[in-house]
């Protein structure tokens, strides 16, 4: 159960503790964090309203852990990692618990997120043994009026102090696809995680420390992100930031020093299926993609490009799917759940009667109670609606008829986001040359948008990030070239 067990010292009375300088503190805030079980609407946990003090401190021992933790070997960090993830896996259950409570995901996607996590940390460890352990050897004469004089050698070295600033979708998972490269590729690492989903990352942050990483070098501070995200995100001792979330991303990088930045933010995924599709595979793949976690992903799929010939068959489809959905407390494992927040529900509610105004043929009535909305597709979209453009992150999709594939292109890079989109046809050269035309960080043909496997890079264009994502490139990201070069004084040729 959660905050008992290996977990209780985490747990003061009803609240939950910060984790600084390989410790479990109480915030000399007083203050603290309410957050809301998305289901009965009533506070589950609370955690610490850390102050600025406590970060800056927490910056300052995530600095000097960072420098010993450099010198300690590859092999050895791997180690630790792998210790961890074996840990995060044994204590699945109290770990996906929170997920429920404060996320409301259903119960079996939880375990799934944490076990996931585990995965995702030791292949980090695997594959940082690999690409770490390796430099580059480069030779001066290959360049125009070189000798063979000077020898290069590069290697990959930390960048120091990472702020990890995960969202509340996949507090877990989200949050050690920042720490483990992070750490494999020497760096420290303080994690702010999301308000709803904190206490979550508590317990799986107690599984690092379970695992015996050194004092300092993992911090998890507590708070509201509109109060202390300010303060951690121009704070003068961070090297790098990696987010994931929304719009905060595209005003954070604004505020951002001179560092490193890898965000991943919203998407709106458009769908474009052509006459040829298979339509029960283009059905099934719009249930999954639009509807798992109730379309609380950014790789959801949240806008669906037809070709008008083919649209009444798929929507019928789609329709006959969407009925067989469970809804309900993810305690029960219900396909839909209720979306994480009542500011959420408003404003998806606010899409469906904008849409609803405009004449969209709703092919289910909307229903909602509190936060948990009836599955809902939107036929007979059209670009003068909120729902053509906005991302709901809610389990409300719609259809938009097109008559050409220069239709649906254009429709998805008109778009400000460009995440992932999918297409859908037998015809692999067109899904090609529709791939290529299409401007997002990710294709998927014949199948819905996801990030996963955890090591395909991820990553978004225009309004959808800066960088790129997955274990190898997160791990090149949090790491910088260091060059040294051996001057000789007459050039010397191998063999020459
Ligand atoms: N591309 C992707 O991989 C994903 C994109 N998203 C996008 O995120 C949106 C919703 O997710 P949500 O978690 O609410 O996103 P937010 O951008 O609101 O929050 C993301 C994280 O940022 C924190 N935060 C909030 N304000 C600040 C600030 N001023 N400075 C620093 N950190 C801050 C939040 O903390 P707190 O919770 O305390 O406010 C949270 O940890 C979706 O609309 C979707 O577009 C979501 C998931 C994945
Ligand atoms: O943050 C998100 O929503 C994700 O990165 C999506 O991950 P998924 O495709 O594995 O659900």
């Amino acid at each position: 159960m959660a905050g008992t067990g290996v977990f209780s010292d985490i747990l003061d009375g009803d609240v939950y503790k910060y984790y600084a300088d390989g410790e479990w503190k109480k915030s000399s805030s007083g203050k603290t964090v309410a957050i809301i079980n998305p289901t009965t609407r009533k506070t589950q946990y609370k955690v610490q309203a850390c102050t600025q003090e406590e970060v800056n401190k927490v910056m300052e021992s995530a600095k000097t852990a960072q420098k010993s933790w450099a010198k300690t070997p590859l092999w050895k960090r791997a180690e630790l990692l792998h210790k961890a993830a074996a840990i995060l896996k044994e204590h699945k259950a109290p770990i996906a618990e929170c997920l429920v409570k404060e996320i409301a995901k259903p119960a079996k996607d939880a375990i799934t997120e944490v076990v996931r996590s585990g995965d995702l940390i030791s292949y980090t460890a695997e594959e940082g043994v690999r690409i770490l352990g390796e430099g580059k050897f480069l030779v001066s004469d290959s360049f125009p009026g070189n000798q063979r004089t000077k020898y290069c050698l590069t290697s990959k070295i930390p960048l120091g102090v990472i702020l990890a600033i995960p969202p509340f979708n996949y507090p877990v998972n989200l949050a050690v696809s920042k720490i483990a490269p992070a750490l494999i590729a020497g760096n420290s690492l303080v994690l702010k995680p999301p308000t709803q989903g904190a206490v979550s990352a508590l317990h799986m942050v107690h599984c690092f420390h379970l695992a015996g990483f050194p004092k300092g070098l993992i911090s998890c501070v507590t708070g509201k992100g509109s109060e202390i995200g300010d303060f951690l995100t121009m704070h003068p001792g961070v090297n790098c930031i990696s987010f994931t979330g929304g719009d905060t991303g595209i005003a954070i990088s604004k505020k951002a020093g001179m560092i490193p930045l890898q965000m991943e933010l919203g998407g709106k995924d458009a769908c474009i299926v052509l006459e040829d599709a298979d339509l029960d595979l283009v059905a099934a793949n719009i249930i999954k993609g639009g509807f798992s976690y109730s379309g609380q992903r950014c790789t959801a799929v949240k806008v669906v490009l037809v070709m008008e010939s083919v649209a009444d068959v798929l929507v019928e489809k789609v329709k006959a799917k969407v009925a067989k959905l469970t809804v309900g407390a993810p305690e029960d494992d219900c396909d839909i759940t209720p979306v994480v927040s009542e500011s959420s529900a408003n404003f998806i509610e606010g899409l469906v009667k904008d849409a609803k105004e405009k004449g969209a043929t709703f092919c289910q009535e909307y229903k909602r109670d509190g936060n948990l909305i009836w599955p809902l597709l939107l036929d007979n979209v059209r670009p003068d609606m909120r729902i053509a453009w906005e991302e709901p992150f809610g389990p409300v999709l719609p259809v938009i008829r097109i008559n050409s594939i220069e239709e649906g292109i254009h429709h998805c890079n008109a778009s400000n986001f460009g995440l992932q989109g999918c297409v859908f046809t037998k015809d692999v050269n067109k899904a090609i040359l529709i791939s290529d035309a299409m401007e997002t960080g990710t294709v998927q043909i014949n199948s819905a948008p996801a990030r996963g496997p955890d090591h395909f890079p991820f990553q978004g264009l225009k309004d959808s990030g800066i960088g790129s994502q997955g274990v190898t490139n997160s791990i090149n990201m949090m790491t910088k070239i260091k060059s040294t070069v051996i001057n000789l004084p007459t050039p010397s040729y191998t063999m020459g």
